[in-house]
């Protein structure tokens, strides 16, 4: 198998002159191409940091970040644009437009692809609400939502699209352990149906199982 994501020396640091500080050493690491990658460590260890690197957005600064073969370590922020568009999100907040329905917010989903009409759009965004469970909530704006059923339309969302890699911040952070399982299920499910590859940042002890691999990371070094 051929790696999703591949990363030798990659440090980084935040801030200039007396406030520069290091927050990532010399991470090694190869995830591969369908792979489910959990990521844990402390509060502030870099997860997030590292998290935003390999999405690309944020710019990589030294080392080498290789993501779906393409060099983001040196790239101008227009290769950067592309290639965030490959990926999947999914955020602990996350991120619905209040003022757009459960069908047009994943939708967003595939406009960004800009490839496909109308139609076949709310076709396909419907069709994964309904594989979420929310077929009866296609017209159903966020805060007539329970924040599990917000969260499966963010994982409709990022997924809709059938990108090659999906990258999750604590997605079940806010969730009762009922629903927090139902998404990771679903985004386990719908991995493995699409192929993808998943790395998910996460406290959750309770989904530790769905992973293929669960790293750690401890002060910005991968343990
Ligand atoms: N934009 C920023 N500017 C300066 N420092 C930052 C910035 N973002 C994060 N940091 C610092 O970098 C370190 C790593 O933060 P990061 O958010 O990656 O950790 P984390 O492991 O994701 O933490 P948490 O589990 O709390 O989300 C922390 O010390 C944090 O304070």
């Amino acid at each position: 198998m051929t790696a999703a994501i591949s990363i030798q020396r990659l440090n980084h640091h935040f801030g200039t002159g007396d406030l520069r500080r290091q927050v990532l050493f010399d991470l090694d690491l190869e995830v591969k191409t369908g792979e489910i990658v959990l990521l844990t460590g402390n509060s502030g260890s870099g997860k997030t940091t590292l998290l935003t690197l390999i999405g690309g957005l944020r710019s990589a600064q030294s080392g080498s970040l290789r993501v779906l073969d393409r060099e983001l370590v040196g790239s101008k922020d227009q290769a950067l644009t592309v290639a965030r568009r490959e990926h999947g999100y999914i955020f602990q907040a996350h991120n619905l437009h209040g003022s757009l329905t459960a069908l047009q917010n994943v939708r967003m989903g595939l406009e960004m692809r800009g490839s496909l009409d109308l139609p076949e759009m709310d076709q396909r965004a419907s069709a994964i609400l309904t594989t979420v469970g929310l077929g009866d909530h296609l017209e159903s704006f966020p805060d007539q939502l329970s924040g599990g059923q917000k969260q499966r339309v963010a994982v409709a969302r990022a997924l809709v699209g059938n990108p090659p890699l999906v990258l999750a911040d604590e997605p079940t952070a806010a969730l009762d352990s009922r629903s927090g399982r139902d998404v990771v299920n679903l985004m386990q499910r719908l991995a493995r149906e699409q192929g993808c590859t998943i790395l998910l940042v996460t406290h959750d002890n309770r989904i530790l199982d769905i992973a293929d691999r669960t790293l750690s990371m401890e002060d910005g070094r991968l343990i």
